[in-house]
């Protein structure tokens, strides 16, 4: 009925195979080792409750009426103190804007610098929301693999140079540096500053999502390519639906200023400005500590479940399967052999009740086709075992068909 109305960007628009995933395992007896939801023994509720009387007994005024597109100043200041906890400095508020999650400001992002026809670099794999949210500008993708030490660099290098060659010239590289999203890898400091004197190179600009940046389990998390920016190149952007809850909707972008403005003149046009009481809510959650104290448990949680997949894994899939050891984040990432096509198989398995990502989604050609990423954050440690089971039966099934 409506087709024929639909803007031609709309008909652009791809569906998330994780937000469809959710919607269909839900109140099911499956086993999801699909969306990467945080574990809800990772919420803080009880000093969230706290926070929540206290804004309402103090400060309702303020945290229940609108407020400014940008971001509550004073929460804007504690995002600046929680960035340098990142180990981004020489900041102040005026290079952070607030949104409602990461998701918002990806999308915003893309959106305010992507015309039809830009080159943009991308992972390969990388977080297919993302893909979806730049899919609708129609740029050309640049696709870079993704080795166990992260993205490529010679590789980049090779086909930025063979672009230039050919009068193209590279808008951005959206990059996930740390527990990348699927893949599970984190760049080594060394790679990280290679890849700005690239970009600085070559004149483009980097998106560096960090949504995992404070989940990073073994070893120290390197620190984010922004903060070794001195010239305003990096656009960084975070979340606090990993270190505090997703249902908050909350994530932050930290960039030059003058950048800062478009975002705020384009999300006047989509939602005036982020929810006031989660901004209160994340604020204390800051100023208290809670934050801070609470990173230690979050991590050793995700490395146990990481240890219990990764077991499960060994002794239930194929040899010939190959699949990331991630030292942070939720997701582990798999290789199977050519002959199967973990888009096909997803029914056969979600009859045998376990459902996953198929890892095509997570690929700008949607190559990848015998590939899946799989979550270990929520599901329990005995569901994880058992889930990896029926996805190790489906597998060898498959293969024996
Ligand atoms: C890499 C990456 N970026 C952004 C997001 C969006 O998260 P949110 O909107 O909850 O901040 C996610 C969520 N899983 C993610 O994995
Ligand atoms: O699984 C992911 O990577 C993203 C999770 C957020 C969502 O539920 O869409």
């Amino acid at each position: 009925m409506f087709e024929r109305f639909l803007s031609t960007e709309t008909k652009y628009l791809r569906t998330s195979e994780i937000r469809d995933l959710l919607k269909l395992t839900e109140g099911k007896n499956v086993i999801s080792l699909a969306g990467g939801l945080p574990d809800p023994q990772t919420f803080p509720v009880e000093e969230i409750k706290k926070i929540a009387d206290d804004i309402l007994l103090n400060s309702a005024d303020k945290a229940l009426q609108y407020t400014a597109t940008a971001g509550i100043s004073e929460f804007r200041r504690e995002l600046v103190n929680l960035s340098r906890l990142r180990g981004i400095s020489g900041i102040d508020e005026r290079n952070v804007f607030v949104t409602v999650g990461s998701q918002e400001a990806l999308f915003m992002i893309f959106n305010i610098l992507l015309d039809p026809g830009d080159n943009v670099v991308v992972e390969a794999p990388t977080y297919l929301a993302a893909l979806n949210a730049m899919r609708t500008r129609k740029p050309n993708f640049i696709s870079i693999t993704v080795t166990e030490m992260g993205p490529d660099l010679d590789e980049l290098e090779r086909k930025i140079k063979d672009a230039h060659s050919n009068g193209k010239k590279v808008k951005l590289m959206y990059v996930i540096p740390t527990a990348q999203n699927p893949a599970g890898t984190t760049m080594n400091t060394e790679d990280r500053k290679r890849l700005l004197e690239i970009a600085s190179k070559y004149d483009f600009l980097i998106f560096e999502d960090d949504a995992y940046g404070f989940l990073v389990f073994e070893g120290e998390s390197p620190p984010p390519i922004k903060a070794f920016d001195k010239e305003g190149r990096v656009i960084y952007t975070s979340t606090f639906s990993k270190i505090l809850a997703p249902g908050l909707r909350l994530g932050w972008v930290i960039a030059h200023e003058d950048f800062i403005k478009e975002m705020e003149l384009y999300k006047q046009n989509v939602d005036l400005h982020t929810p006031s009481l989660s901004q209160y809510i994340a604020m204390e959650a800051i100023r208290r500590g809670i934050i801070q104290n609470n990173l230690p448990k979050i991590r050793r949680v995700y490395k146990e479940k990481r240890d219990v997949m990764l077991e499960a894994i060994e002794t239930y899939f194929p040899n010939d399967a190959r699949w990331t050891k991630p030292v942070g984040g939720m997701f582990v990432f798999a290789w199977l052999p050519q002959k199967i096509d973990t888009t096909k198989m997803l029914e056969k398995a979600l009859q045998r009740g376990v459902a996953y990502v198929p890892g095509s989604s997570f690929y700008a050609d949607y190559s990848g086709k015998n590939t899946m990423r799989i979550n270990f954050s929520f599901p329990k440690k005995e569901e994880l075992i058992e889930g990896i089971k029926r996805l190790g039966d489906t597998i060898k099934h498959e293969l024996s068909t």
